[in-house]
C-alpha cells in the first residue's frame, strides 16, 4: 500500500467518525463520472478506487465488442494531485486488458481530449480532473466516441461493472512502464494539438483585422494553475494577439492552487492577481480558465473599472457576434441550431430568432448539449451555431463536443478587438443587445444541503412546489409550470397539460406571463439546491432589476427550506 495511504489510515485508527465517513459507501459514479476527496477509503479517490473504476470501465468497453477495444481510449489529465499517476494507472490497466490507449504525455485541457477522441477515432475518453473543485478533490470524467460526456444509460452500465468487481484490493497492481504495457499505449503527439489549433483558427471571422490590429488589444490571461497554459497563450499569439500578459504566479501547474481560494472563474476572488496585473498594464480584457480549461470567466474594462461578465451575458454576446459576422459576410446559415440549457437566459434565443436560427433547450449539463449536436448535426441535416450554459461553458466549433474555453478565449479576444475598433467595449455591446432584444437579469441562489437530513428537506421542498405550484408570484401571474420529473407542462390559465420531451429530471420551472422564470433543481455535482431566476423588461434595466428584487423577495414563501 502506498505510504501516504498507510500514514492516513494510521492517523485515523481511533477516529470512528472519520472511519465511517471514509468507508460507509463506495464513491459514486454518475453522468459526471467520479469525483471525490483524495485519500484512503472506499468513499475516497485513491489508487485502489481508480484501479477498480478502470477495470469496470474496461469490462464495459469490452462488452461493446472488439472494434471498441481496438479503436481504443484517449486519456488526458490535469494538474491536480495524482492526476498523472491515476491516468497512468488507468492506461496500464486498460492496455493489459487488451484495450488500445492513447495517452497525453503532459497535462492537457479537457476540450483537447474531446477533440482527440474524434480525431483519433477512439471509442471513448477519460480525463483525470475534478474541474474547479478545491485542491483536495480529484475525479474521472468519461467521454463517449462522439467526444461528448457520457449520459445516464452509459454511466449506469459503467457503475454496474465497477460494483460487480467488489473489493478493489483483489485487483493486481501492474507496474507503470511503457514497455510492460507494450505498444498498446500510444503517446498522443503534437500533431493532434496542431490539428486542434487549426480548427480553432477556422472559427475566426476577422483574421485580417487581428493580423493588422491585434496589438491594440491588451489581454491579461490566467490559467489558474491549470492546463490552459499549455495551449491558450501560444494560440492567442499565433493568431495575432501580441499583447497577452500571463499572470506568472498562476502560470505554473500547481495542484495546491496556492494563490486562490478556489480555482473557479465564476468567483470574482479568482481574479485578484489578474486584476492587479491588468491595472498595471492597463489591459482591456481579463480572461481566466478553470484547471481543465473547459470553462471561461471574463472581466472587461469599461470606463475606468473592470466588470465581470456572467455566463448568460457572455453567451449572448458571442452569439450576437457570431451570427452578426455571418450575416455581414452574406453567409446564410442553413437550418442553423443554437443550444442552451433550461436554466440559461432566454436572451440568446431572442438573438438567434432575429437571424432565423432556431434554439433548442436541454437539461442542465453540457453532456446534453453534446448529445443534441450529435443527434441533430452530425449527419449534416442541421448546422451547429453555438451552445452555452449559464455556468460559464460555451462551444462554437463542434469539432469538440464539450464546453471549450480554449476556442472561446480566442473568439472573445477577436470579438473584443472587433468592437474596440468600432469604439465600443463589451459592456457597451451588451447594452446594444439589451436595447434591441430586451433587458435581461439573472440570479442564482445556491442553498447548501447538509447531510442526509438536508437532502430530505430539499426533496420535500421541491415536492411541495410540485404539489402546490403558485398561481402568482409577487403579484405577477404564473402562466406555465414545467415539471421535468413528471415530464409535463401545465398552462395555468386553461389547466391544459402537455408533454415535455426531456429526460426525467427533478426540476421545476415556473414561468410568468412576461417570460420571467424561477427554476429549482438539486445540483448534480455538489450538495446544494439551486434556484435560478431570470427576469426581463422590454423597456429598461431598472424594470428588469425591480422584478428581480420582487422575485427574490418571494422566494422564502415559495421554497420553504431552512
Ligand atoms: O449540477 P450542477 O452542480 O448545477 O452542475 C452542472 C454542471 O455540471 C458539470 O460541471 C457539467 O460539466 C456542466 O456542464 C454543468 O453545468
Amino acid at each position: 500500500m502506498p505510504t501516504d495511504l498507510l500514514d492516513e489510515l494510521q492517523l485515523i485508527q481511533s477516529d470512528s467518525t472519520e472511519i465511517e465517513e471514509r468507508f460507509y459507501k463506495d464513491l459514486e459514479f454518475g453522468t459526471g463520472g467520479m469525483r471525490g476527496i483524495i485519500g484512503a477509503g472506499t468513499n475516497r479517490l485513491n489508487i485502489y478506487t481508480v484501479r477498480r473504476a478502470a477495470q469496470g470501465f474496461a469490462h464495459y468497453l469490452s462488452k461493446k465488442g472488439e472494434t471498441a477495444t481496438q479503436k481504443g481510449v484517449a486519456i488526458a489529465y490535469d494538474s491536480r494531485k495524482y492526476s498523472r499517476e491515476f491516468a497512468c494507472e488507468m492506461a496500464t490497466l486498460l492496455a493489459h486488458t487488451g484495450i488500445k490507449v492513447y495517452l497525453f504525455p503532459d497535462i492537457a485541457p479537457t476540450p483537447l481530449l474531446s477533440f482527440a477522441i474524434r480525431h483519433l477515432q477512439a471509442s471513448a475518453g477519460l480525463v483525470l480532473t475534478a474541474s474547479h473543485n478545491p485542491p483536495e478533490y480529484n475525479g474521472i470524467k468519461v467521454y463517449n466516441q462522439d467526444g461528448g460526456q457520457i449520459t445516464e444509460e452509459d454511466a449506469q452500465s459503467i457503475y454496474a461493472e465497477i460494483q460487480a468487481i467488489g473489493d478493489p484490493l483483489i485487483l493486481p497492481a501492474i507496474a507503470w512502464s511503457t514497455d510492460s504495457a507494450d505498444e498498446r499505449i500510444i503517446s498522443i503527439g503534437n500533431e493532434v494539438v496542431e490539428a486542434y489549433c487549426q480548427q480553432v483558427e477556422l472559427l475566426l471571422h476577422q483574421r485580417a483585422l487581428i493580423e493588422e490590429n491585434g496589438d491594440s488589444l491588451s489581454i491579461v490571461y490566467t490559467p489558474l494553475h491549470g492546463t490552459g497554459v499549455k495551449v491558450i497563450p501560444d494560440l492567442l499569439k499565433r493568431v495575432g494577439f501580441t499583447r497577452v500578459q500571463i499572470v506568472e504566479e498562476q502560470a505554473t501547474a500547481d495542484p495546491r492552487f496556492p494563490t486562490v481560494k478556489a480555482p473557479n472563474p465564476e468567483e470574482p476572488e479568482a481574479f485578484e492577481l489578474a486584476l492587479q496585473l491588468a491595472s498595471e498594464k492597463q489591459a482591456d480584457l481579463i480572461m481566466a480558465t478553470d484547471p481543465d480549461a473547459d470553462r471561461l470567466g471574463v472581466l472587461v474594462k469599461t470606463g475606468t473599472k473592470y466588470e465581470m461578465v456572467n455566463g448568460n451575458q457572455l453567451g449572448a454576446m458571442l452569439l450576437y457576434y457570431l451570427l452578426g459576422q455571418s450575416a455581414v459576410k452574406g453567409r446564410t446559415i442553413q437550418n442553423g441550431l443554437v443550444l442552451k440549457t433550461i436554466v440559461t437566459s432566454d436572451l440568446g434565443e431572442k438573438i438567434a430568432e432575429s437571424y432565423g436560427v432556431e434554439t433548442l433547450q436541454t437539461l442542465t449539463g453540457f453532456k446534453y448539449i453534446g448529445e443534441k449536436i450529435e443527434e441533430c448535426c452530425s449527419l449534416g441535416s442541421r448546422t451547429f451555431v453555438f451552445g452555452y450554459e449559464e455556468s460559464y461553458g460555451y462551444l462554437a466549433g463542434d469539432f469538440v463536443r464539450d464546453k471549450d474555453a480554449v476556442q472561446i478565449t480566442v473568439l472573445v479576444a477577436e470579438m473584443a478587438l472587433y468592437y474596440q475598433q468600432r469604439g465600443k467595449d463589451l459592456f457597451q455591446v451588451l447594452e446594444e443587445i439589451y436595447s434591441k432584444f430586451g433587458y435581461y437579469r439573472e440570479k442564482l441562489h445556491s442553498l447548501t444541503v447538509a447531510g442526509k437530513e438536508g437532502r430530505e428537506q430539499m426533496e420535500e421542498s421541491i415536492a411541495n412546489l410540485r404539489k402546490n405550484p403558485p398561481e402568482q408570484i409577487a403579484g405577477y401571474a404564473v402562466s406555465v409550470v414545467e415539471d421535468y420529473e413528471l415530464q409535463i407542462k401545465k398552462v395555468m390559465g386553461t389547466g391544459q397539460v402537455e408533454p415535455l420531451f426531456f429526460p426525467k429530471a427533478n426540476v421545476i420551472k415556473i414561468i410568468l406571463a412576461d417570460g420571467s422564470w424561477i427554476t429549482v433543481r438539486p445540483s448534480g455535482t455538489e450538495p446544494k439546491m439551486k434556484v435560478y431566476l431570470s427576469t426581463n423588461s422590454p423597456y429598461n434595466k431598472e424594470q428588469a432589476e425591480e422584478k428581480m428584487l420582487l422575485l427574490q423577495g418571494a422566494l422564502p414563501d415559495l421554497i420553504r427550506f431552512s
